[in-house]
């Protein structure tokens, strides 16, 4: 580091988790920093914890020991799930919990940060405030022509990238993605890591996925969970190469 730079607070520090479910160990250790405005992939066999990763920032599993902090100084421990969402952190699960009977635009609607109570939304017209984020949504999410098709109607991939706008109409300023390409196509893993890519312009991203092309379309830092702790950090390429990872992940 050069003379007199500053290195930013980190948004997510994560220093020494563990977390054991009936004396198993699914997070042993685990430390993980992620800087304002990154992207970071999490690779990882299964049951390397992931998910319990997820669940801990998220506020959905408390760790038995260990720091989680947000934006330097907020302890992630101590607030319940809403809490944690409120403060900015948006989870978008693996499978798409869109509203099937309400149109792609009316979903949108509804999730727009705290504006709304659901019954109002088919009733109240939409500001223009409301309206300019939510083209912007349709927008970014390629949604455009499918606005007024029912979320229920949509492929696969739609859902999902309808979910993704749907927890960006929240504001978030740190979005966790489970898996989000499982079940898609090629095209349509393609166009999911342009939109991360786009969507990490202004937020911050940490996405689980196992799919190697989508995690090299992102170009960012990865990291390699093994048995609840960092095996390996680093580019794609840089990981790929490591002997410890090829062993317990990618080369079986
Ligand atoms: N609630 C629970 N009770 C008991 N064991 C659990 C619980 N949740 C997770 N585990 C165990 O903890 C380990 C880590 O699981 P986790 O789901 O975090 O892994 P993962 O990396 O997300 O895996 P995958 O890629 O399969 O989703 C696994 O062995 C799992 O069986």
């Amino acid at each position: 580091m050069l003379i007199g730079e500053i290195s930013p607070k980190p948004l997510l520090y994560v220093d020494g988790v563990t977390v054991t479910f009936d004396g198993f160990r699914a997070l042993n250790q685990l430390s993980l920093v992620i800087a304002p405005g990154e992207m970071r992939a999490i690779i990882g066999p299964n049951g390397a914890g992931k998910t319990t990763m997820m669940d801990v920032i998220t506020g959905k599993t408390r760790p038995d020991t260990g720091t989680v902090s947000f934006n330097g100084d907020v302890d992630l421990t101590k607030l319940d799930e809403a809490a944690i969402a409120q403060l900015g952190i948006g989870r978008k699960f693996q499978k798409p919990t869109v509203f099937e009977s309400h149109t792609v635009r009316d979903n949108l609607l509804l999730s727009l940060a705290g504006l709304r109570r659901p019954h109002k939304v088919l009733f109240a017209r939409e500001t223009v405030a409301e309206r300019t984020r939510i083209d912007e949504l349709l927008g970014l999410t390629k949604l455009g022509d499918a606005k007024d098709r029912l979320a229920g109607d949509l492929s696969h991939g739609q859902k999902q990238w309808l979910e993704i706008g749907m927890l960006l109409a929240q504001e978030p300023e740190l979005l966790l993605v489970d898996e989000p390409v499982a079940g898609m196509t090629d095209a349509e893993t393609e166009e999911t890591a342009a939109l991360l890519v786009e969507i990490n312009k202004s937020h911050s991203v940490v996405v689980v996925e196992h799919d190697m092309s989508f995690v090299k379309a992102l170009g960012v830092k990865v990291t390699v969970l093994h048995e609840g702790s960092v095996l390996a950090e680093g580019p794609l390429d840089q990981v790929q190469a490591n002997e410890r990872v090829i062993e317990v992940y990618l080369g079986r």
